[in-house]
Formats: structure tokens, C-alpha cells, sequence
């Protein structure tokens, strides 16, 4: 691929996010290294937030994240630079892509399984606390992976320093995503302690796949149910989690920030102390390949059971905090190209693909079966964490169908859904782009790839460009488990 930004040192690959006003790529350098660069369109940017607030919005997410180098946990910041149309800022890439993608909603990953991933996420939480930086927006888009499976924190667009030299300071900026955001958010709070309310929500959501509550800012639904009980809630699902998850969690999820765990009583507590089956003495993973495989078996679409439908997808209301309103609007978001131009343009497909091959080693068809067979079968031979667990996003099916009639059910599917929807039709792949409101009404939003990879057969790929991955895979589930059997392909017999 040419080098087409001026002034730009590398070369630009697929898009594999998109913020509130960047377009995350893979580049990489004459050497074949590979960064994950966000780029800024500088103009969209300034008219979306006026200059001032944006310019220096960046020079402290660039401040920070570099601030914050050198831990393990951490993506790592390398460089930013800008020409006439662009900022852009290179960074280490989470080839292992979002650790929420691979786990199940409703359902969540195995205690020992969640110890491990709850220990890196508070390493990486510890040492920005040490360099007095508060994240203020941690939450599932911004839990990445490595090629080894091991998390990795980002996203500083929030980041605030709230300890310098020795001197603390409260912060006032009501930011992060209302179902993790702590209910003190709106007046004067403590960076790290907010930062500790939303690893509490996150951990909740890893063992059971869902989070607590809408939000926990007003004294509404779950979270004012939970407050009547005490803050020591007794039911579904929290009678699930064991004594000691129990213990951590709630001791985290203190509504009043002085009776809140610290890191260190949290780095302390038994619960994270007792288990260590995954982890090596550095904290990093002791065996992949099995790692991999746990967190692949607890994925499952059960296409003989019908899913109940998404919520109220059709109100366009109370977009989390992170999104701002102003963002980009109805037709920009279905005409990508209006914002971000060339660095939209489709890559280009190897059609010469062995299809049976592909599908053999594909471990998103494991999803779709009854038995483990599938995931033993490459843990066998696999020895790295990205064979049994790909980067590349898990929502995803093969079908036999004609390509028209999957576009069809589609469109009947998502119309009851309430999805907002446009379509684009270029040689041999189709695109629907798709626009909804999650459950906890924050904005979710992507594509639907179909590409003919011939043999009849069409691979259909769910890419989020931005919103909750757990929620992502969720509206996956519920449109995969409406089109059903006669067009989802659930091994590579059928
Ligand atoms: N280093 C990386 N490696 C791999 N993927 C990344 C990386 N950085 C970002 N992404 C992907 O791009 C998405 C958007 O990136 P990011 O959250 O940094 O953008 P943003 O503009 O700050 O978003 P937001 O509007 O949520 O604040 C992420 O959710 C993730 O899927």
C-alpha cells in the first residue's frame, strides 16, 4: 500500500476502530513493524469542540498516555505528529483486539479466568495512579489484548492528572460511560476513586456479562435497589458470584468514595491473592493456549432457541457521556468517506482463498456448536493464544445462502430491531451500515460485511466500529439467532 498522507512515515492499513473523532488503522514502517495509529481529521475535530477545547484535549491525552509508558499493561504510546488535515498518534498495537469481544453476555468467563485478567487490569491501573493520572473512562472499548492474550489499558482522552508532587487534587468533569461511571461523577471527586467504581463494574461484568446497573449516578432501577439493600445485594445475579468476587466487588462498588477499597487493600485481597493458575511471576500469562480455549468455550449461540429482541433501540436519546451529541451526523456516520475520506476505503481480498482450510482453522464456528470438540481440536496443535482466540472479531458466520437472500433477512431482521441502516454495493462484497441504541441506551455502531468467498459460500462479518463490544456481540447474537439454521452455518459439514 502507497504512502497517500503527506508527510505521513507509514504505510495505512484497515480500519480497526473509530472514536468519538478518530479513525483508529493498522500502519506499518518500511521494516514491517505494525502500530495501531489514530488519526484526527484536525478540521472535523475543531468544528465539532472549537479549537481551544480540542487542542487541548489532545496535548493532554499525548501528555499522559506518554506519562504513563512502560508498563506492561498499558499500550504504549510512541509518537504524534500532524500535517494540514490530520493529527495522528502511533501506538503500540493490541493485535489480540477488544478482551470483551470473547465473552459471552449474560454469561461471562470462568472465576480463575477473570482473577487473572482483574490482576492486569489493576497493575495497569496501580502504576497510572502512581504517576497521578486517573483514567476516568475505563470501561470495555478501552480493555485491548496482545498477541499473547495479555490486557492492555488505552484510550487517555480522559485521562486527568489528580496527584503531582506529593499534592492531590479533586476533579470536576463529568466524564466517562454512565453504566461504569461512579455515582460521584457530577460534583467533585477523587480521580483514583472513580477509576476503582468502574474496575469494580468491570469485574461484575466479566463474571456474570452484563453490568450491574444503567447508571449509577441517579438513585434509579438496579442501582437504587441496590442501594435500599444496603449496598450487600442478595439476588440474581450476584447470589452467583462467589464469597470472595462477592467481597472484592462490593467493597469496590461503595457509593461513598472514603468507605471505597484502595489498589492496595484491592492488589491485597484474598480473592486475588489465592488464584495464580494463570499467571507467571512477571503477572503475565503462564499458559495461552489454554487461556485461549476457556475463553472460547464459554462462547455459545444456541440457534434452536429463540432470543428475546434488543430494547427500545428506536429512541435516539441519552448518548453516553463519552459520545459527545455533536459527534458526526446520520448521513456522515453512513458515508464514512464525508469524515474520513481515503483512510475509509475498503481492503482489498485475497480471492484465491482455500475455503475448506479457512473454515477448518476458523475458530468462530465454534460458537455455533454443541460440543467442545471444535476448540480441542486446535488447542491440539495451536501454540500461540491468536490460533485458539483470533484478533480478528468473533462476530462473524459462514452461510450457503445466496448472497441477496442473506440481505434480505437481514433487512427484516434489523428493520424489527429498529436499526438504523444504509447499504453499499461494490464488486463481490456488500456492506450494510448499521446505527442503534444499546440496552443502557449508549451508542452502538458498525458494519455488516457479506464477501462471496466462493464454493457458494459467503462469510458474513459484524464489525463494530465503535460502542460496548459486550453489547456488539449481543445485537450479533440477536440477528444470528433470528436468521437461524437454514442460513447460519454451524460447522463444516452442513
Ligand atoms: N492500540 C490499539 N490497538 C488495537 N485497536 C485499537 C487501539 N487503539 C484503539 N483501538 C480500537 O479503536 C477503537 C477506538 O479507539 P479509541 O477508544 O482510542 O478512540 P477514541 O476517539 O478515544 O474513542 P472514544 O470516542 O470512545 O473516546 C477502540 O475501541 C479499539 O477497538
Amino acid at each position: 500500500m502507497t504512502k497517500i498522507i503527506e508527510k505521513f512515515p507509514y504505510h495505512i492499513g484497515k480500519e480497526i476502530g473509530t472514536g468519538a473523532f478518530a479513525s483508529v488503522r493498522i500502519c506499518y514502517d518500511d521494516n514491517a513493524k505494525i502500530y495501531a495509529v489514530k488519526f484526527i481529521n484536525k478540521k472535523f475535530a475543531t468544528k465539532c469542540m472549537g479549537s481551544n477545547v480540542w487542542a487541548r484535549r489532545m496535548a493532554s491525552e499525548v501528555q499522559l498516555h506518554r506519562l504513563c509508558n512502560g508498563h506492561k499493561n498499558i499500550i504504549h504510546f510512541y509518537d504524534t505528529a500532524e500535517n494540514s488535515h490530520w493529527r495522528w498518534v502511533t501506538l503500540e498495537f493490541a493485535q489480540g483486539g477488544d478482551l470483551f469481544d470473547k465473552i459471552e453476555p449474560e454469561v461471562g468467563i470462568d472465576e480463575d479466568v477473570a482473577q487473572f485478567y482483574f490482576a492486569q487490569l489493576m497493575e495497569g491501573i496501580s502504576f497510572m495512579h502512581s504517576k497521578g493520572v486517573a483514567h476516568r473512562d475505563l470501561k470495555p472499548e478501552n480493555i485491548l489484548l496482545d498477541y499473547n492474550g495479555n490486557l492492555k489499558l488505552s484510550d487517555f482522552g480522559f485521562a486527568s492528572l489528580y496527584a503531582y508532587k506529593g499534592k492531590t487534587r479533586l476533579l470536576n468533569s463529568p466524564v466517562g460511560s454512565p453504566p461504569y461511571a461512579a455515582p460521584e461523577i457530577t460534583g467533585q471527586y477523587d480521580g483514583a476513586k472513580v477509576d476503582i467504581w468502574s474496575c469494580g463494574i468491570i469485574l461484575f461484568a466479566l463474571l456474570s456479562g452484563n453490568t450491574p446497573w444503567d447508571e449509577a449516578i441517579s438513585n434509579t432501577g438496579d442501582y437504587l435497589i441496590y442501594r435500599k439493600q444496603g449496598e450487600r445485594p442478595s439476588s440474581y445475579p450476584w447470589n452467583r458470584l462467589s464469597p470472595g468476587a462477592y467481597s472484592i466487588i462490593t467493597g469496590m462498588l461503595r457509593s461513598d468514595p472514603s468507605k471505597r477499597f484502595s489498589i492496595r487493600r484491592i492488589l491485597q485481597h484474598p480473592w486475588l491473592t489465592s488464584n495464580t493458575s494463570f499467571r507467571t511471576d512477571n503477572g503475565n500469562c503462564s499458559d495461552p493456549v489454554a487461556l485461549a480455549s476457556r475463553l472460547m468455550l464459554k462462547l455459545h449461540i444456541d440457534l434452536d432457541k429463540p432470543r428475546s429482541s434488543l430494547t427500545d433501540t428506536s429512541t435516539y436519546g441519552n448518548i453516553s457521556m463519552t459520545q459527545p451529541t455533536t459527534k458526526v451526523s446520520e448521513s456522515d456516520i453512513h458515508n464514512h468517506t464525508a469524515i474520513y475520506g481515503y483512510l475509509s476505503q475498503p481492503v482489498q481480498v485475497n480471492e484465491e482463498v482455500d475455503v475448506t482450510e479457512l473454515m477448518e482453522k476458523d475458530p468462530s464456528l465454534s460458537q455455533f456448536s454443541n460440543t467442545n470438540g471444535f476448540i480441542e481440536r486446535l488447542a491440539g496443535k495451536a501454540k500461540n493464544f491468536y490460533e485458539i482466540c483470533p484478533p480478528e472479531r468473533l462476530t462473524r458466520f459462514y452461510s450457503k445462502a445466496s448472497k441477496q437472500y442473506i440481505i434480505d433477512r437481514l433487512y427484516d431482521t434489523l428493520r424489527l430491531l429498529a436499526v438504523s441502516l444504509t447499504t453499499k454495493h461494490t464488486s463481490g462484497q456488500s456492506t450494510l451500515y448499521v446505527k442503534l441504541h444499546d440496552k443502557r441506551k449508549c451508542l452502538l455502531q458498525g458494519e455488516i460485511e457479506l464477501k462471496t468467498l466462493g464454493h457458494n459460500l459467503e462469510l458474513v462479518n459484524f464489525i463494530k466500529s465503535s460502542g460496548d463490544p459486550l453489547e456488539w456481540r449481543n445485537f450479533f447474537k440477536n440477528v444470528v439467532s433470528s436468521l437461524g439454521k437454514p442460513i447460519v452455518l454451524t460447522d463444516i459439514t452442513s
